[in-house]
């Protein structure tokens, strides 16, 4: 068997399966329409698991396994916080209400309200996470991390990859440095426990990771602050990074039609059962169908999605809308290419501006590699644009490409590429846009 068929699955925790269980019994008892299944797998126990599971099975139940309302919101207020208590507000030391050299081209009064209003969010934003989820890590979800976090908001209460990216653009607008460096610092220490950065920053979310911009979100304090040491200190954890993302389950190899061999990167969830955090949905999605395989793949290809930060889009299915249709490990991705290339040439440059010439060498091959790959799998001159790629089977140990193969939809993905210096500079000489700007001297 091909090594990228081995079905890697990430063990989940008794706490986790427990509010999974908890989550089941409020859906029958409360149905109502709003019902948000995450709440449950977010909220923190008071006592042990074992004392909280003992005080579950001992609730009375309806014949359809329901708890009647009083008494499941009893329980659930003797047994447990609230989602979210174990996050503290935080004042970010480096806050001020308009800071020196904020957003200079920004004039037209209203706008720079309006800007100055939306850097005030920082303040509602800015969290650390209590003590007691490092003394009794064994009753939250939530993951310890070292320093303060930026979440989301509303129902995303704890630190995510991807959007940690936005986030870290925005705080060097703010000319908040620290929050920023705060973020990769806690970014970093996922990768020295689990070996990569997790879709965010919760139990349920160990099984995945989220698109690569770890790389780049150094790339933007760098540039800002020139911080060496913050550069030294993560190389060693981008290292490890890029591992992961060359990990066998993520890793394809295809044969071009001019005969020449690509190595190129997809998403793929070790995680083959419903997302804990969405368990009510996933099942479901699932229950058309009728084999344990065929759910646990589409579990999976559930949780890939979700991989890719992309969940959920007709991008991922053969036959869109039909959702059952999900066959995220059967792309080849456009963006996710697009980011391992900027992380290459992000480490290149790290390599060199620490002395670690050798490296430097390394990842600039890797990314002249990749760059070629790029062009020749999902290159599509007449729509000139690059295009996701769709395997015929996940298990083939080189994959031969044919042109109908290209997803001839068009997605903001296709684009990605073009925020990368060798395809935007290629595109200048492609188009002779250089010459055109040169001559009429923009
Ligand atoms: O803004 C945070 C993220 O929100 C969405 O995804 C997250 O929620 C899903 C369901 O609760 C979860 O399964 C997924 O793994 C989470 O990342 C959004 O799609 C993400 O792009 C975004 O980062």
């Amino acid at each position: 068997m091909a090594s990228h068929c081995v079905m890697a699955v990430t063990p989940s925790t008794p706490l986790l399966s427990f509010l999974e269980r908890l989550q089941e019994t409020a859906f029958e008892t409360f149905a109502h329409s709003n019902f948000d299944p995450k709440t449950y797998v977010d909220m923190p126990l008071k006592s042990a698991l074992t004392v909280t599971e003992d005080a579950f099975q001992k609730l009375p139940r309806n014949a359809n396994g329901s708890v009647p309302v009083e008494d499941l919101k009893r329980f659930i207020e003797a047994y447990f916080e609230g989602a979210g208590d174990d996050l503290v507000y935080r004042d970010p030391q480096d806050f001020v209400p308009e800071p020196e050299g904020f957003l200079p081209k920004v004039n037209h009064p209203q706008v720079r309200a309006w800007a100055l209003q939306v850097h005030s969010l920082w303040k509602n934003l800015s969290r650390k996470i209590s003590g007691a989820v490092k003394a009794q890590p064994d009753l939250h979800t939530l993951l310890p991390l070292p320093g303060s976090v930026v979440i989301p908001g509303s129902r995303f209460r704890e630190v995510y990859y991807w959007d940690s990216y936005w986030v870290i653009r925005g705080l060097l607008a703010s000319k908040m440095h620290d929050t920023a460096k705060a973020i990769v610092t806690n970014l970093i220490s996922l990768i020295d426990k689990y070996g990569f950065v997790l879709n965010g920053a919760r139990a349920y979310y160990t099984n995945r990771s989220q698109p690569p911009l770890l790389s780049a979100m150094i790339y933007e304090i760098y540039n800002s602050t020139g911080d060496l040491e913050l550069v030294k200190r993560s190389l060693p954890a981008l290292l490890k990074e890029y591992e992961f993302w060359n990990s066998d389950i993520h890793k394809l190899t295809i044969l071009d039609d001019q005969g020449c061999t690509h190595t190129l990167n997809r998403y793929y969830a070790k995680w083959d059962k419903p997302r804990p955090e969405s368990s009510i949905m996933d099942k479901a999605s699932a229950s058309n169908f009728s084999s344990v395989s065929e759910k646990q793949q589409f579990y999976r290809e559930l949780a890939s999605a979700a991989e890719s930060g992309w969940d959920f889009s007709t991008r991922w299915m053969r036959n869109p809308p039909n959702f059952t249709t999900l066959a995220t490990t059967s792309v080849i991705p456009v963006d996710l290419n697009a980011f391992l290339l900027g992380m290459e040439l992000n480490i290149a440059l790290f390599a060199k501006v620490t002395g670690d010439n050798s490296t430097a060498e390394r990842f600039l091959e890797n990314s002249d590699l990749r760059k070629k790959a790029m062009d020749s799998i999902f290159w599509n001159a007449n729509k000139k644009q690059w295009l996701d790629y769709w395997l015929s089977s996940t298990c083939e140990e080189v994959h031969v490409w044919k042109n109908e193969h290209q997803n001839q939809n068009v997605f903001a993905s296709n684009f990605v590429p073009l925020w990368m210096k060798p395809f935007y500079s290629g595109m200048l000489d492609r188009y002779a846009i250089t010459s055109t700007l040169v001559a009429t001297g923009k």
